[in-house]
Parts: C-alpha cells; structure tokens; sequence
C-alpha cells in the first residue's frame, strides 16, 4: 500500500494553479495572489510627523529660548510656506513636515504663549519624523505572487493604493455523499438511517481552506444514480466522493465512475484512519478533473481531508508557500500514556494537548479511537503521528503531532 506521503506527491503531482480573476481589496482576504502587488506610491507618501508638536528647526532648540508660530499644519492639510529661523509651525502626527524644519518638538517639551512657543529641550535633527518611502518604495513588492493574502497582506496592499488585486481563482470542489443511509441534519432519521455530517463538515473544511464547496444532491447506493450524479460537472476543479469506498457489496463508487471513464491512480493507502483512499480522474480533454474519493466514517473523511484535499486546494489556489502538510503545523509532545506498537499503516491518533509547568507539550491519546466517533474529533487539539511500524512507546516518550487547535477547521 501507498505512503501517506506518496499519496499526497500524486494527488499534487497534476493540480495547477487555477486563472486570475481580479476582486476588490475588500474581497482580497483569503485569496491568494496571482501576480505580485507593487506599491504605487511611498509610503509614508510625505516625511510626516510620528508626534503631535511643533515643526522647528534643530539648530533653535535651545532650551529657554522662544520660536515665533507662523502657522498651523493638521494632518492632510500640509503648510504652504517655510519654516524659518527662530519660527515654529504647529502640527500633529500624520502631518508633512514644512519645510525648512528638520525635526519635531514634542509638545510636552515645549511652552505656548500665544504667538510664541518656549523650547524645554533641545531636538536632534530628524527627531519625530518619518521619512518619506521609509516603509517602502514605488515598485517594492507588497504581496508576492503565490501567497494567500492575510489581514495584514490587504493593509499593505492598500497602502501601496491597490483598490484590486489579481488572485487566483477559487477551486471549486464538487461534493458528493452516498449512502442509502444518509438523511439531511434536521429531517427525521428513519430506520438504520444516520444524518450527514460529513456533507456540511467537508463543506466548512473546503471554505475555511479558500475553496468553493459545490454540494451534489444526496445518492442512494445504487451506481446508476451515482453516475448521473457526476453528469454535471463542467466547471468543476475536482470531484470529491464521500462514502462507498471500501469493498463491501454497497461500495459501488468506483463502479460507478466507471462507468464515466474513471481512471483510478491509486487506491487503499497505508494509513489509519483513511485506508479506503482513491484517487483518479475522471472526463477527458478540457474536463477531465480529479477525483478524491474519501471514506464515509466522519473521522476518516476528515483525517484525509486535512492530509490530502487541503494541500490540493492550496495547490489549485496557486498557493506556493505551503507546507506540504496542508498548513498543519507539526511539533514534538510527550506522550502522557503509553501506546502499542504501531502496524503497518500510518497512525493519527485523537488526542488533547496541555503543556507541562516548562512550557512543553504534553499529548494524551483518548482511549477511544474509534473512526466513526465525531465528538472526539471535534474535542480533539491534535493528531499523533504514528509512523508505520512504530515501536511500543511508553509514557514520556517524544512524539510527533499535528496541531488542530489552531487550524480554524
Ligand atoms: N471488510 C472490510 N471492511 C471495511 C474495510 C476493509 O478494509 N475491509 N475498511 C474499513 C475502513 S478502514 C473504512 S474507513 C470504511 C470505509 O467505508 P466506506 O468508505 O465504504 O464508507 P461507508 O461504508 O459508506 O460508510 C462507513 C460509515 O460511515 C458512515 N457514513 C458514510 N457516509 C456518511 C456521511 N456522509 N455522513 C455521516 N456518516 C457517513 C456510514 O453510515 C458508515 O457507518 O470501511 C471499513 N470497512
Ligand atoms: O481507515 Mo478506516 O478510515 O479505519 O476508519
């Protein structure tokens, strides 16, 4: 059976970045940049006052001595004359230095009589005032090509007086549950049925991870029906089956995408919990997009989700900065209890996190690693990674670990 990492290079292995579109600043956060961004102008566009105060020259600042006021400079409203010897203008942070001054008084250190402004302290030359250019320049690259843009990303950009940004396409993920099982949240549950949590979950994972999630109707297990499902998927940047993936008599999605050409790259993964993997594509020419079938027990679905459908929405997004772990971020914990040996197949345990009186992580493993069991998963702050063939480990032993808590997913 596959790695968990091959399975991800071959997931990735064909997924392009999908075209430009061009958006309003506003909506920019969360897109990823499809070309850089270049400041337009300096920034500050003006040398600007940091302090409220006045605009004097250095060589005056003599403690003692007085300035004449010749005028008043508020922020936007830059004073049309020239600071000359022995003079002073007011101003206030965010104001353009007049000329003639070299630096700024602050007003605690100064005196006003009216007309006249006693100095308290000698000023350096440049004191207070923020060159022009000196966050950046006309030019200066803002936002790389490739990175997905964040709150502080859009400040800058409209700083540089960017009203758009060219981004990036969003992936557009076809989402198809089956199961004769399967009810809607909300709707009565008949016999033996089970509502359809991974529908909305995978939907929230889609969109917290930049993509437009593209809900199929619900399909019995019956592969007519999950074929004409999959009729409608022009537009579509990939197709991401949910359920039937395994080799009971009912797992008939393969069957089913058969019969619409489906060419499997793989399927079944050394991995825990997620082993029924597929994936292949299916279409031909211009239509031909992936296909990310994912197992039906909520966990599974979720765990390969944050594996493999998260780097490969980063990847369609042209997101180029990206840990090929999907943004999770690993780190070392000690495991509070003890664990078996692992067998062949890449773990992911359940656990919760705390840190010890040093600041370390401490991971405990819940007991329960059920793959149907959504509490769990919902309660759990990280994943323990258990490689394959991974000895007995006893309490105190330093493992890897995905950090959830953070994720926002
Ligand atoms: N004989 C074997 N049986 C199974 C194997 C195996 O290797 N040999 N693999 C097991 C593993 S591992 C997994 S994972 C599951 C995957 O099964 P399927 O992908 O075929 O999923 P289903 O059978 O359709 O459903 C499994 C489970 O999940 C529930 N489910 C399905 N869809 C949803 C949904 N949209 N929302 C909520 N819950 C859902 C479903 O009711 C089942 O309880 O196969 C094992 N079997
Ligand atoms: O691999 Mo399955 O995903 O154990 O539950």
């Amino acid at each position: 059976m596959l790695s968990v990492d091959e399975a991800r290079r071959r997931i990735l292995e064909d997924l392009r970045p999908l075209p430009a579109e061009i958006v309003s600043i506003l909506d920019a956060w969360g897109r990823v940049a499809a070309a850089p961004l270049l400041a337009r102008l300096n920034n500050p566009p003006n040398d600007i006052s940091a302090m409220d105060g006045y605009a004097v020259r250095s060589a005056d600042t003599v403690p003692g001595s007085f300035l004449s006021l010749t005028g008043e400079a508020p922020a936007g409203h830059p004073f049309a004359g020239t600071v000359g010897p022995g003079e002073c203008v007011r101003l206030f942070t965010g104001s353009v230095m007049p000329d003639g001054a070299d630096c700024v008084l602050i007003q605690e250190n100064a005196e006003r009589r009216e007309q006249q402004v006693e100095v308290r302290e000698a000023v350096t030359p440049a004191r207070h005032i923020r060159r022009q250019g000196q966050d950046f320049l006309v030019g200066d690259v803002l936002v790389p090509a490739g990175r997905r843009l964040g709150a502080r990303d859009v400040g800058v950009a409209a700083a540089g007086n960017h009203a758009w940004a060219t981004v990036h396409r969003r992936p557009r993920i076809a989402l198809l549950a089956t199961g004769d099982e399967l009810a809607l949240p909300g709707e009565p549950i008949p016999p033996g049925g089970v509502t359809n949590s991974n529908t909305p979950m995978l939907a929230a994972l889609v969109r917290a991870a930049g993509g437009d999630p593209v809900l199929l109707p619900l399909v019995r297990d019956d592969a007519d029906a999950i074929a004409r499902a999959t009729d409608g998927l022009a537009g579509m940047d990939m197709l991401v089956t949910i359920g039937g993936a395994s080799v009971g008599d009912y797992d008939l999605v393969q069957t089913a995408l058969a019969t619409r050409g489906l060419q499997v790259d793989f399927w079944k993964i050394a991995m825990r919990p997620g082993k029924p993997l597929m994936h292949g594509h299916i279409g031909a020419g211009d239509t031909r997009i992936p296909v990310l079938g994912l197992p039906g027990n909520p966990v599974s679905a979720l765990v390969c989700s944050l594996l493999f459908l998260i780097p490969a929405l980063q990847a369609l997004s042209g997101e180029t900065v990206f840990d090929p772990a999907g943004g999770l971020e690993r780190e070392h914990a000690s495991l509070a209890t003890p664990l078996e040996a692992n067998d062949q197949r890449a773990d992911h345990l359940r656990a919760s996190l705390t840190r010890a009186a040093n600041g370390a992580f401490v991971v405990t493993p819940f007991s329960r690693q059920d793959s149907g069991m959504l509490r769990r998963l919902a309660d759990c702050e990280a994943l323990i990674l258990r490689a394959p063939h991974a000895p007995a480990a006893a309490a105190g032993t330093d493992v890897e670990i995905l950090r959830l808590d953070r994720l926002g997913i």
